[in-house]
């Protein structure tokens, strides 16, 4: 089934750690099914029961695994999600929000660890096959900004330093370089209301909301 025997549409939301994806995820779900649209919001890493048990493995502080093998645990999440949830809904119709996708693996992996874009990108090939994502919105924020938000607990990627965060930043501008008919960038250090109506005209303008 390519793109063009969906039934559903497949709709991501990328951005770095802090810059309103899941809140912009959860706003956009409410907004899709008071329009009597079928929705299944997931995300990564996780919403598989496996891919929860690998998110724990990866966002422990005390664990460490080396680059590759964090972008192959990734990648296996995302082997998992596409098959037991994302695929199966755009079969029936549904329309699929996920929270990161294989993005958050070529800004983080590819460009900020430093395998390069273009191995991460084969790996993901490999694992998506035909189930790209029909849009992506990009929440393009200064990381100085979106990590003051994040407050309470954090975790191992959260407390990197800062200029990782700013090479994931230019990570996700060379991605969407790359696919500029997919990637819909927003200034994500608008108000959370502005950031919305943005991102619904970006739908609307991609036809995903027909
Ligand atoms: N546009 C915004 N302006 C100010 N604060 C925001 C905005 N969007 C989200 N927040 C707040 O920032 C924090 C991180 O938001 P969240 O949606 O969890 O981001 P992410 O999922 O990208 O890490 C939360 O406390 C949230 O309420
Ligand atoms: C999906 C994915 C996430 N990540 C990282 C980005 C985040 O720092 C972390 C996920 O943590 P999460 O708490 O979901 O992100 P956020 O802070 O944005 O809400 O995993 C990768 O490095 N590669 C990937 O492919």
């Amino acid at each position: 089934m390519g793109r063009s025997a969906r039934k559903g549409k497949f709709i991501t939301i990328e951005g770095p750690d802090g810059a309103g994806k899941t809140t912009q995820a959860e706003k956009l779900v409410e907004y899709l099914k008071s329009k009597g649209k079928r929705v299944i919001a997931t995300r990564e890493p996780g919403g598989t029961a496996l891919g929860e048990q690998l998110r724990k493995i990866l966002l422990d502080p005390e664990g460490s695994p080396v680059s590759s093998a964090e972008a192959l645990i990734y990648a296996a999440c995302r082997a998992q999600l596409l098959e037991k949830m994302v695929i199966p809904a755009l079969k029936e119709g549904f329309i699929v929000v996920c929270d990161r996708f294989v993005d958050s693996s070529l800004a983080y992996q590819g460009y900020a660890r430093g395998i390069g874009i273009n191995r991460i990108l084969q790996l993901n090939k490999w694992v998506i096959g035909p189930y790209w994502p029909d849009v992506t919105i990009l929440l393009d924020i200064d990381p100085a900004e979106s990590l003051k938000r994040l407050t309470g607990g954090k975790d191992r990627l959260e407390s990197e330093a800062l200029e990782f965060h700013q090479k994931v930043r230019e990570g996700y501008m060379k991605v969407r370089e790359m696919f500029p008919e997919r990637i819909k960038v927003i200034d994500a250090s608008l108000p959370v209301k502005e950031v919305f109506e943005r991102l619904v005209a970006e739908l609307e303008k991609a036809g995903i909301l027909e």
